[in-house]
């Protein structure tokens, strides 16, 4: 099971009851024993930090009661559900602290936090929220006064331009905008001069807001951090609008992508319903996994084929895409054809220095699929079909769907993050991230989501459930 090569791990007894395989008769059955993953804490390796009862306690807006507090005994399990026939041999359960205000924190607000938040990598619905709900949270929660907006992403730290100090009343309006207002960057990460300038400026939380590799910068910062000893604690909140962040639920602002997918999809649709065998062709983000794709897909209905970088794909011969839109075409006189940008990388001709090309981050730089995929449709149609109409219109929406504000569902998961980051943060929690798992807010270290990916799996039924809904190819080649 993922994570279960961590260390400082305590057994769980996971005895439940349920129904047997005939309904409405009661069972007793057990489960294998659970492991709590271990989250670092500040005590770890700084004896005799100062505790003290949390501010909640007198805050003007809880009135904390039984059970509102939660303890190391409050856990996620990260798989919910089970075959009972396999539970002899699985390997044991994971589970996580659970996400949430405790009774102790080792910081003393007044005059002793001074807090930074930093935005790195591509952009994402929700950035701002995140940053308002960290600032509001911080200010209103556990009177924290000294809050800073690290400018442009890692490269801020040490870049010589000032961090921004915010207050509630200066953001107040920022969960209305898109983008992040703090700026962001990729590339730009000097592990020691990012540390130094943290150690220098004298911030004690630091609060980073990024994806993958965001998370793998995180590790790194909460590690250096670690040994020097000082006394800060670093968090990771995962965003990246592909939602390839493993083991959490989904990343914020991907709702609000899939919802924005659908007015390209639904535009795609009107052409090429409106023109004589017209295709619609929308290209949608997704570097190395196809979910949005995927997802904007099961949601439309008017999509008739999704391609995505984790199944491959061919144009010519049986099965192929050219054989299946011809048929489509004749059927209904139209086609709507969704591309991640990631797929079909190893068809799209390009060169070697192409091939190498990476951003500043590290990140492979990808060709154009839909511009391509739209030149080899004409061609193939000019072809075969010389003297038959044929339009192809080609919508990149790419930028248009991550740049906007968060839809509702998703400023409110913004607000949940922010706040679980701060509790744990306060209760001297550090190299974690916050994140839904099965629905609940847990604590999972850094260094566990950094390495974990989450693709399309191609062989359960979701995907399944896409081919039925498109009655598209699998592109194996028989
Ligand atoms: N392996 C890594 N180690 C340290 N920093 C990294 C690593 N990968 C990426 N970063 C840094 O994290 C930041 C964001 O990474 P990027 O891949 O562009 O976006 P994202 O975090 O959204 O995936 C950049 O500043 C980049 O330099
Ligand atoms: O043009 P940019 O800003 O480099 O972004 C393009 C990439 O950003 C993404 O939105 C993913 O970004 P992150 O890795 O930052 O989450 C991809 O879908 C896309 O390939
Ligand atoms: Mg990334």
């Amino acid at each position: 099971m993922a994570g279960s090569s961590f260390t400082g791990i305590t057994n769980l007894d996971t005895t439940a009851a349920a129904a047997s395989e005939h309904e409405n008769e009661l069972s007793s059955f057990s489960l294998p024993p659970a492991t709590l993953q271990k989250l670092p804490h500040l005590t770890d390796y700084l004896q005799n930090l100062h505790r003290s009862t949390n501010p909640l306690e007198n805050s003007r807006f809880y009135h904390p009661s039984d059970g509102f507090y939660l303890t190391r005994n409050d856990v996620v399990l990260r798989e919910i559900t089970f075959d009972l026939s396999l539970t002899d041999v699985a390997s044991p359960l994971l589970a996580y602290h659970r996400a949430g205000p405790r009774k102790e924190v080792y910081f003393r607000p007044s005059g002793h936090v001074s807090a930074a938040i930093v935005t790195c990598g591509g952009l994402c619905p929700g950035m701002n929220t995140v940053i308002r709900e960290l600032v509001v949270g911080l200010w209103e929660l556990y009177g924290v006064r000294d809050i800073f907006g690290v400018k442009s992403g890692y490269r801020g730290f040490y870049s010589g331009e000032a961090a921004v100090r915010l207050d509630p009343k200066m953001v107040h309006n920022w969960h209305r905008r898109g983008g992040t207002l703090l700026e962001t960057s990729r590339g730009g990460f000097d592990l020691d001069k990012i540390v130094n300038a943290i150690q220098d400026r004298g911030f004690n939380q630091v609060y980073i807001i990024g994806g993958d590799g965001t998370m793998r910068g995180a590790v790194k910062i909460f590690n250096e951090v670690r040994r020097r000893k000082l006394e800060i604690a670093v968090t990771g909140i995962p965003k990246t609008v592909d939602n390839d962040v493993g083991i959490i639920d989904r990343s914020f602002g991907f709702h609000t992508a899939v919802e924005m997918a659908q007015q390209a999809i639904n535009a795609a649709h009107v052409e090429a319903e409106s023109a004589v065998n017209g295709v619609g062709l929308v290209k949608l983000m997704g570097r190395s996994s196809g979910h949005i794709a995927l997802h904007a897909t099961l949601s439309s209905r008017d999509v008739d084929c999704c391609l995505i970088p984790e199944n491959g794909f061919y144009l010519e011969g049986k099965g192929g895409l050219f054989e299946f839109l011809e048929d489509r075409l004749k059927q209904n006189g139209h086609a709507v054809v969704v591309v991640a940008e990631g797929a079909g990388q190893d068809i799209v001709p390009r060169t070697k220095a192409q091939k190498e090309e990476e951003d500043e981050s590290g990140n492979p730089v990808f060709l154009d699929v839909g511009g391509w995929l739209k030149s080899e449709l004409k061609r193939w149609w000019a072809r075969d079909h010389p003297n038959e109409l044929f339009t192809v219109k080609h919508i990149d929406p790419t930028y248009m769907i991550r740049a906007v504000p968060a839809n509702a569902t998703d400023n409110l998961y913004c607000t949940l993050l922010a706040h679980s980051a701060i509790h744990g943060v306060m209760a001297g929690y550090t190299g974690f991230v916050s994140g839904p798992i099965n629905g609940n807010y847990a604590y999972i270290p850094v260094e566990e989501v950094a390495q974990a990916k989450k693709e399309v799996n191609t062989k359960d039924h979701q995907w399944a459930w896409v081919r039925s809904v498109t009655n598209q190819p699998d592109f194996v080649r028989v």
